[in-house]
């Protein structure tokens, strides 16, 4: 999916909670530790069923700054600007139920 956006995060190992592995993914992916919050859209089921895309907002902790450690690039994005990058297709209805979460 090169060229595409998404958001930080990746696939929960056996034995880890939701939270658990979106702190893991923080820390591996854009090297920050995070607070998890509130839950964002509904779950997007992927690849027919054999995974689900479950999104919740975050606070950085520390003062960190988030880096590209495993992406080719990283934006920030106000709700002004949400559609102006190509999303994974699934990434859709959350993007569309992002916007009371950001500050304007
Ligand atoms: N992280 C992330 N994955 C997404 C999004 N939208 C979407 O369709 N996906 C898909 C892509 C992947 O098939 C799957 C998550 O894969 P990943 O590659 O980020 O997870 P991971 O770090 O655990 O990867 P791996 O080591 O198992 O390959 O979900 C999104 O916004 N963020």
């Amino acid at each position: 999916m090169a060229g595409m956006w998404e958001f930080p995060g990746g696939k929960v190992e056996p034995g880890e909670s939701d939270v658990e592995a979106l702190v893991r993914e923080c820390e591996e992916e854009l090297g920050v530790r995070v607070a998890v919050g509130e839950r964002v859209g509904e779950d997007v089921l992927l690849g027919h069923g054999r995974a689900l895309l479950r999104v919740f907002t975050a606070e950085l902790l520390d003062g960190g700054v988030p880096q590209a450690l495993e992406h080719e690039e990283l934006r920030w994005l106000g709700a002004e600007e949400l559609l102006s990058v190509q999303w994974l297709p699934a990434d859709a209805p959350i993007v569309a139920a992002l916007p009371p979460f950001l500050k304007r």
